[in-house]
């Protein structure tokens, strides 16, 4: 049987949500990642280091024994965020940085931000404490389509940013566009990007051809072929300003299918089994590693993990359903098959 071992990764890009929910999500993660950036839009969202940590808490409570797993915590960025806010998040080693989401632009974000211009005094004390901002990069007034959002958020909005904080380290998440490769491409070493396995793996056909699946539905919405292929390509490449983070994104199964479905792809039960997928069938297995494992780490300038896990080439059927205290959740990728399994 093939096999392939590499560092224990990290998942810099995720949703764990709150109460029962915990029971599943974070045994998922914790049995892979070692770390996980854990989104804070919560209702109501983490806003301060001091819920923030409360939240930690009740994730570490369902760490199943003998699993090593180090939530970092983003703070969810609103207008009221004060540099006081930032100068002690700075201090706190489990808060990883600032999450900025537009007002509107999914879920969970009607607590963001409504004007980012009015933001820059506590840019200002984020590029001071070297605190990093994360983003979810796209506007949404009404008259801009839902396919250009991404693109028209950097040009408004991320290109200005990293033009007046030059030393502001900031990572736009879960990218979906040639224009954010091109973006974070040209950018200084500052500026960095997460990738879902839903956008190397998917377009929009996936979504939408043969009838809506709304378990591909997440936001950034999926794009173009042209689009998934620049995103690939960037994957491929090794540079190390793109690299994992899964944006699972729990939602039950009555959520997603229904007449108004939320957006989001629990993806945490095959996580790096999908990247695994996707590295292996552009037989660039060799470059899953350093995109899972290292080029964050080093873009947090934290630690590489040590540990490592051991992935095995043995075809399996990802579960039609998991079962959650608060009803069943169909996962990403429910009922197909997948090529490598972590051995466990
Ligand atoms: N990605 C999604 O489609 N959904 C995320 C929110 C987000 O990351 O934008 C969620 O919290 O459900
Ligand atoms: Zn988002
Ligand atoms: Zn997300």
């Amino acid at each position: 049987m093939q096999s392939l071992t590499i560092p224990r990764p990290d998942d810099w890009h995720l949703h764990l949500r709150d109460g029962a929910m915990l029971q599943t999500t974070v045994p998922a993660t914790a049995a892979v990642f070692h770390r996980a950036v854990v989104m804070p839009n919560l209702v109501p969202p983490v806003t301060t280091v001091a819920a923030a940590m409360e939240y930690r808490e009740r994730i570490l409570a369902e760490i199943p024994a003998g699993m090593s797993f180090n939530p970092l915590m983003a703070l969810y960025l609103t207008a009221d965020t004060t540099p006081a806010e930032i100068a002690e998040a700075a201090a706190n080693e489990y808060v990883i940085g600032f999450k900025l989401y537009p007002s509107g632009a999914t879920t969970n974000s009607a607590a963001g931000v409504k004007s980012v211009e009015a933001l820059a005094p506590v840019l200002a004390a984020m590029q001071e404490h070297q605190v990093p901002l994360l983003v979810h990069g796209e506007v949404t007034d009404s008259d801009i389509d839902i396919f250009d959002r991404e693109r028209v958020f950097i040009e408004r909005h991320l290109i200005p940013i990293t033009e007046r904080f030059p030393q502001l380290k900031l990572v736009l998440e879960h990218i979906t566009t040639a224009d954010a490769v091109k973006f974070v491409e040209n950018a200084n070493s500052n500026v960095a990007a997460t990738m879902t396995p839903q956008h190397l793996l998917m377009n929009r056909n996936d979504l939408l051809v043969g009838g809506i699946r709304p378990h591909n539905y997440c936001l950034p919405i999926l794009k173009r072929r042209s689009h998934q292929q620049v995103l690939q390509q960037a994957a491929l490449s090794g540079n190390p300003k793109f690299f994992l983070g899964t944006d699972s994104a729990p939602h039950v199964q009555a959520n997603k299918e229904t007449a108004c479905g939320c957006a989001g792809c629990y993806s945490a039960p095959a996580a790096i089994e999908l990247y695994a997928e996707f590295f292996s069938q552009h037989n660039a297995l060799d470059k899953l590693a350093n995109f899972a494992s290292v080029f964050g780490a080093d873009f947090y300038q934290l630690p590489r993990n040590t540990e490592t896990i051991e992935l095995v080439q043995q075809p399996w059927t990802v579960a039609e359903t998991v079962d959650t205290a608060t009803g069943p959740m169909v996962p990403y990728w429910a009922g197909a098959d997948l090529q490598w399994k972590l051995r466990s």
